[in-house]
């Protein structure tokens, strides 16, 4: 069981082999290798100093002690460039640590939390970027003096930007993924999320801006200091350039070593960055589209082939539960149920004002029975779910009444009281099972996770549980799922394993909402049997939103029927489909293609052909 993690393994070994097959990323890596090298062993390299100056050899070649020569001033021209080189690398490195420092994380904040600070830091980043650059670092020289240290201080602010907008935009997008939603559900806190599932996608494109950024600023150090704006008495390749440039015409060599060095380091930082993205891109590429939820159309979400039979499961065991729920708000909530909802609204914040989709529900899910959630697309099935985990989309909020969740009032939680919830009081099914899983992470992991930090379990505990999970929901080959990369496996595959990560830390609740929608037909008998399976072992309380009335009929107690953010009729499933009261239940009931007789055979129309 504590053997390691083999395909979590290849994998890692995968990019660093993909990075040492690519030649242009070894050879640059062995350069910039050699450069650093170099200026970290300046004093053993070049026993002389660089700034000792011995004007008899002014201009002298090469010789067996001064490998380069002397320079204008009679330095030695090796000493110079070594620890000209620690100035150099080590203000750019100081310029990317302040850009790094300040982007990042503010990035981060603001994509993914969005809202005030967003804006702010937004408004911020414009005001910054619209300052000359130039005219800023000559004046920061003028006032906080020529230090080259001070000035990459200056130059990193100003770069900052650049990250900011780098990973404020790559973040927003990847909040709305689908496996983030399913993180959140699960328990996981914000900063957890963020530093698992968002900084793995942020961290190529960081990398390659670190390297363009350290290559700006090592140009423009060196442009500063050849114009003569820097300091003058630190030795850096900028200031050796300036000074071999006013003897070019008596020796033109003192230009070549702090050129080619300054040429040689900016290029092999660009194609190292580039190997580096190319090696770990491979590694995170998504193998499909994830298409944000707010960004999906309707139209374009899976449906199941064909509607189900609805004859109702027969003789089933009755719980207690009402036939049919009370009039919205007027009941007190049951506080001895899994999920109480009264009178619950759900609005959303527009341009226009503000617009309620969902207009006062009242629902009961008990120990131990299924209650199907059923309507037509966009009656408000999605919204009341969210509303019950508390991840309601931007924008979305509980505008009027109550839900209590396990006997606590979920309505006006804190986030952090609400998290506390998730994972295991209520576990939650999502519909699109392979939107739902994070590429970057083998499903072992992605299911260990949750239950290390919500159980507090060690790792290898966790991993015997996600085995024994693995094998619960019925998936032939635990150790290689496990090791699997979601794209390695099919979508009932897939969708097994959500079912397994929503019962890894023993919630009472379920909410599954529409389970099977992206599974074929034969895929979907087999998932719904195994969430009844599931569900009778465990003694779940189920919410199971579905459109399909064939699905309520084979396997929910009670049913509650919504249409425009109502539940128009609730009941005992059998007294429901086959007694509806409601017109639109009637309606729903009737759209279903049971004992209908099978279409005729295509005939060609009779006439002559053309
Ligand atoms: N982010 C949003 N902003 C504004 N309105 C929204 C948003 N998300 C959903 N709605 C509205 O809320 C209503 C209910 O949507 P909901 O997703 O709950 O429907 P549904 O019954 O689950 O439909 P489906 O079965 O297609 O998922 C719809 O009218 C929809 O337009």
């Amino acid at each position: 069981m504590s053997a390691p993690h083999p395909a979590g393994g290849a994998r890692r070994g995968g990019a660093r082999r993909r990075f040492l097959r690519n030649p242009l990323g070894l050879a640059s890596a062995i350069v910039l290798a050699a450069v650093a090298a170099a200026v970290l062993l300046a004093p053993v390299l070049s026993p002389q100093s660089p700034d000792v100056s011995h004007l008899k050899d002014a201009f002298a070649g090469p010789s067996g002690a001064h490998p380069l020569g002397f320079d204008t001033a009679g330095r030695d021209v090796l000493a110079r460039l070594l620890y000209g080189g620690r100035n150099t690398l080590g203000g750019a490195l100081l310029a990317v640590l302040v850009a790094l420092a300040l982007g990042v994380p503010s990035g981060l904040l603001a994509g993914y939390r969005g809202g005030r600070f967003d804006a702010a830091a937004d408004w911020t980043v414009t005001l910054v970027m619209a300052l000359p650059a130039m005219v800023v670092l000559l004046a920061s020289r003028a006032i906080l003096g020529p230090k080259v240290w001070v000035l990459m201080v200056v130059l990193g602010v100003l770069v900052s930007p650049g990250f900011f907008r780098l990973v404020r935009g790559i973040v927003s997008g990847v909040r709305n993924e689908l496996y983030v939603d399913a993180a959140k559900v699960s328990g996981l806190s914000d900063t957890r999320i963020v530093a698992r599932h968002v900084l793995i996608v942020v961290r190529a494109p960081i990398i390659i801006q670190v390297a363009l950024v350290a290559g700006l600023a090592i140009a423009l150090q060196a442009g500063l200091e050849f114009l003569g704006i820097g300091s003058g008495d630190t030795p850096t390749w900028g200031a050796m350039l300036n000074e071999a440039f006013k003897n070019v015409q008596r020796a033109p060599s003192l230009m070549l070593w702090p050129g080619l060095a300054l040429g040689l380091t900016n290029a092999a930082l660009v194609l190292f960055a580039a190997a580096v993205r190319d090696a770990l891109d491979d590694r995170t590429a998504k193998p499909r589209s994830a298409r944000p939820r707010s960004a999906r159309p309707r139209s374009a979400r899976p449906r199941s082939a064909r509607p189900r039979s609805v004859r109702p499961r027969s003789a089933r065991r009755r719980r207690g539960a009402p036939g049919a729920a009370p009039a919205a708000g007027t009941s007190r909530p049951d506080a001895g149920a899994l999920l109480s909802v009264r009178d619950l609204a759900v609005s959303y914040l527009t341009a226009a004002g503000a617009t309620e989709v969902v207009h006062g529900v009242d629902l009961d899910v008990r120990e131990g029975e299924i209650v199907g959630l059923v309507g037509e697309s966009g009656s408000g099935k999605t919204q009341t779910a969210f509303s019950v985990l508390g991840i309601l989309p931007e924008g979305g909020h509980v505008s009027r009444g109550s839900v209590l969740v396990g006997g606590t009032e979920v309505v006006g939680l804190p986030e952090r009281a609400h998290r506390a919830l998730r994972g295991d009081v209520v576990g939650y099914v999502p519909q699109e099972p392979m939107s739902n899983l994070d590429p970057s992470f083998t499903i072992g992991a992605q299911l260990v996770e949750p239950m290390r930090h919500k159980l507090g379990i060690s790792r290898a505990e966790a991993r015997r549980r996600a085995l024994d999970l693995l094998r619960t929901v019925e998936i032939a080959d635990p150790g290689r799922t496990f090791a699997s990369y979601p794209h390695e496996i099919s979508g009932g595959m897939a969708q097994r394993v959500l079912i397994a990560g929503a019962i890894s830390c023993d919630p009472r609740l379920l909410i599954a909402d529409e389970p099977t929608t992206a599974l074929d037909v034969m895929v979907q008998a087999e998932v719904l049997g195994l969430l009844r399976r599931l569900q009778k072992e465990r003694g779940l309380g189920v919410l199971l939103v579905t459109h399909n009335l064939g699905v309520v009929a084979d396997l929910c107690d009670r049913v509650a029927v919504m249409r425009e953010g109502r539940i128009v009729e609730a009941g005992e499933t059998e007294r429901v489909l086959r007694d509806p009261e409601d017109p639109y239940t009637r309606r729903l009931l009737g759209a279903v293609l049971d004992h209908v007789p099978a279409r005729a055979p295509w005939r060609p129309a009779k006439g002559p052909t053309p």
